[in-house]
């Protein structure tokens, strides 16, 4: 019952030759909101790109949803990309296509649905994100809030069992982050989804993790793993106490 939906075993991640995550070792139970945090450059962006499988490990193994994604290729490689969502930091909306074609578009490409399902669906997921409303707009007459929980929607369209969010509250104010906060967990809670964020906000992290993964350059790799507020008052390592004592920035 209690299998891990995500486990990664022994990573090593890097560009070539060169090693950023030595010996990266976690699991991510179901229906938890996991965030990888850490200072720049760490490896959080190379982690996760890793585990999409936009970057395959220089060694180590990873299993999403019960298949090893290190030992797929070809088409079992696709079905599983299938199983789950991502959104980019930047969201990556198509500017020329409406919100709502945008949402449509995972749809469209990936099942054999009718037009008219196709758009009930869309209309659907943009519902869930608050923002049916906006269905015929173009993402950038939109904020930077209201884009990110497009690329949401979007990243729900196939209805995942994994999201991963790349920095999702950059950029945003924190009125704006904190609203997008309160969707994943919206989300999480009322459609059992398992989160992966990447994110260095440190009000977020207190908001919506479950379990945080703190990685650090100096030692390519994990620090601390556990419940955020488990590290912010129990590690005994002083880089997780000078990230979890900063001030909540304004
Ligand atoms: N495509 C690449 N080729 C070579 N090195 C890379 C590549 N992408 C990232 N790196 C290097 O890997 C290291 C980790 O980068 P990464 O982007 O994963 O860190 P990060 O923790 O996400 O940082 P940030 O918070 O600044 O986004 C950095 O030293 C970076 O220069």
């Amino acid at each position: 019952m209690s299998e891990p939906i995500i486990r990664a075993e022994h990573l090593v991640c890097g560009y070539d030759d060169k090693v950023i995550l030595d010996d990266v070792s976690f699991e991510v139970k179901r229906g938890e909101v996991f965030v990888i945090l850490g200072g720049s450059g760490c490896g959080k962006s190379t982690l996760l790109k890793n585990l999409i499988g936009l970057y395959r490990p220089l060694s180590g193994r990873i299993w999403l949803a019960g298949e090893e994604l290190t030992a797929l290729d070809g088409a079992a490689r696709l079905a599983l990309y299938r199983r789950f969502g991502v959104a980019y930091q930047s969201g990556a909306l198509f500017g020329s296509l409406s919100v709502l074609e945008n949402v449509m578009l995972p749809l469209t490409e990936h099942t054999t649905l009718d037009a008219a399902a196709v758009e009930l669906i869309a209309r659907l997921k943009l519902r869930l994100v608050g923002l049916e409303a906006f269905a015929d707009y173009v993402p950038a007459s939109l904020s930077g809030g209201m884009q990110k929980r497009v690329a949401i929607a979007r990243a729900i369209a196939l209805d995942p069992e994994i999201v991963f969010l790349d920095e999702p509250s950059a950029g945003l104010d924190p009125v704006t982050g904190a609203g997008l906060d309160a969707l994943i967990l919206q989300l999480s809670h009322s459609l059992g989804l398992t989160f992966v964020v990447v994110t260095h906000e440190l009000a977020s992290i207190m908001a919506i993790a479950d379990t945080a993964l703190m990685l650090d350059a100096s030692v390519r790799g994990v620090i601390a793993v556990g419940p955020p507020a488990e590290l912010a008052n129990h590690s005994p390592d002083d880089r997780v106490q000078r990230f979890f004592q900063r001030k909540v920035a304004a």
